[in-house]
């Protein structure tokens, strides 16, 4: 059984703090054991949940759009791809080298897996890669459109080598008693206009599951599990399949994909999305190794933000998180969360709606329907909502 199997390992490596709440700060432990306590009753959104002050990160969910692209050289290399196959296999390989910072950034910069701030309706996060090597400048548009449940829509392009990606994403918790499962809720479309001619192709993506380990112990990480897909408007589909310790080579965070036409495989890879992976089996020749430093966003000043800029938005709550001042950070969110209660009650007596400033909210995204629909997947529904980005830098 392959939740058996992982509890296992899980607990062996664990082993060295095996107490509940081991890696907890002595006066934060009856905190977070109410905190876990208070898990078991959740109904699928942790977001709003209040948690001790150990486990808090500065940083809000509209940051993380960014991951998507801090190896810009391999984002604007998709559209130099020769054929549909070569593209397919360098949208695979972006889609790889983001993992390790969307997934392992937390635990590496702050220690553990966090919980991070809860974006308001309205936030706003702009950032940019700057072109070197004549690359192209990458630039970056996040916008959370809905608070409740948190959903965050993004836009990305590098208008010099053809490479843009929209997408959207949500997520809905359950506590299974010592991990929390995470599912994710929307898609992205990338977009590649091919440097050798040809049409303009698409590129839907699914996003895979989250386990977050750890949790009673105080030191949460997260693993991959099941599978996601990206289904190109070509035909050619790639599957990637994840597995925690044990599995297809004793390792963590491990991955198998392969890249398919109608019933007929093409190419597979495998390894760890944190390390080094290969073409063929674990003996073939290095796909992508994630070692590769990567290039963090370029953000304005906080001075120079507006003020529904997420830095901005939320500088002192961050400036009391990070200097364990946690009454100023309790009484900022507090302020900040009235006030958006406030607006909410103002609309709602003047029947007006909140207005996004760079997405439109479709019921059915018409990209996602015409590819989903070449993906053949009954756990892929045939229809999502979309947020399109309206084209104002
Ligand atoms: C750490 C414990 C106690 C609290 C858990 C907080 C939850 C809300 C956090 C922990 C890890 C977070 C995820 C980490 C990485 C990503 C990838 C990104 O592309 C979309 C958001 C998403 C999917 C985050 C959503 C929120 C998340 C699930």
């Amino acid at each position: 059984m392959p939740s058996t199997k992982s509890a296992n390992a899980n607990a062996t490596a664990s082993s060295s703090s095996s107490s509940s709440g081991a890696d907890v700060p002595e006066e934060q432990k009856a905190g977070w054991t109410s905190f876990i306590k208070s898990l078991a009753k959740m109904t699928g959104d942790l977001s709003s949940m209040t948690a001790p002050p150990f486990i808090l990160s500065p940083v809000s969910l509209t940051e993380f759009p960014a991951y998507w692209c801090e190896h810009p050289q391999v984002f604007a290399q998709i559209s130099e791809g020769k054929d549909e196959f070569q593209r397919m296999e360098r949208v695979l390989k972006w889609f790889i080298c983001t993992l390790k910072g969307q997934y392992t950034t937390r635990n590496e910069k702050m220690g553990s897996e966090k919980k991070p701030l809860n974006p308001v309706l309205g936030e706003l996060f702009y950032g940019v890669w700057p072109d070197v090597n004549g690359r192209g400048e990458t630039r970056l548009i996040v916008e959370q459109v809905s608070h409740h449940p948190p959903i965050t829509a993004y836009y990305i392009e590098n208008k010099k080598a053809g490479v843009k990606l929209q997408g959207h994403s949500g997520q809905k918790t359950a506590f299974t008693g010592t991990a929390i499962n995470v599912k994710q809720s929307g898609h992205a479309v990338l977009t590649v206009t091919p440097k050798s001619g040809g049409p303009e192709e698409k590129y839907l993506i699914t996003l895979p599951k989250l386990r977050i380990e750890g949790i009673i112990w105080g030191s949460p990480y997260i693993e991959l599990t099941d599978s996601n897909a990206i289904q190109a408007s070509t035909g050619l589909t790639a599957q990637i399949d994840y597995k925690g310790k044990g599995y297809f080579s004793g390792k963590p965070h491990s991955y198998k994909a392969t890249i398919t036409k109608g019933s007929k495989t093409q190419q597979s890879y495998e390894g760890q999305w944190t390390g080094v992976s290969y073409i063929g089996g674990s003996k073939g020749p290095v796909f992508f190794d994630a070692h590769l430093p990567k290039e963090e966003v370029t953000v304005k000043p906080i001075e120079e933000q507006g003020e529904w800029e997420s830095r901005r938005l939320w500088e002192k709550v961050a400036k009391g998180i990070k200097g364990g001042n946690y009454d100023l950070a309790g009484a900022e969110k507090s302020r900040i969360e009235n006030e958006q209660r406030q607006r909410r009650k103002d609309e709602a007596a003047a029947s007006s709606n909140w207005q996004h400033v760079h997405f439109t909210h479709v019921e059915s995204d018409p990209e996602y329907q015409s590819l989903s629909a070449l993906l053949h997947d009954k756990l892929t529904p045939p229809h999502e909502d979309g947020y399109i980005f309206r084209g104002n830098f």
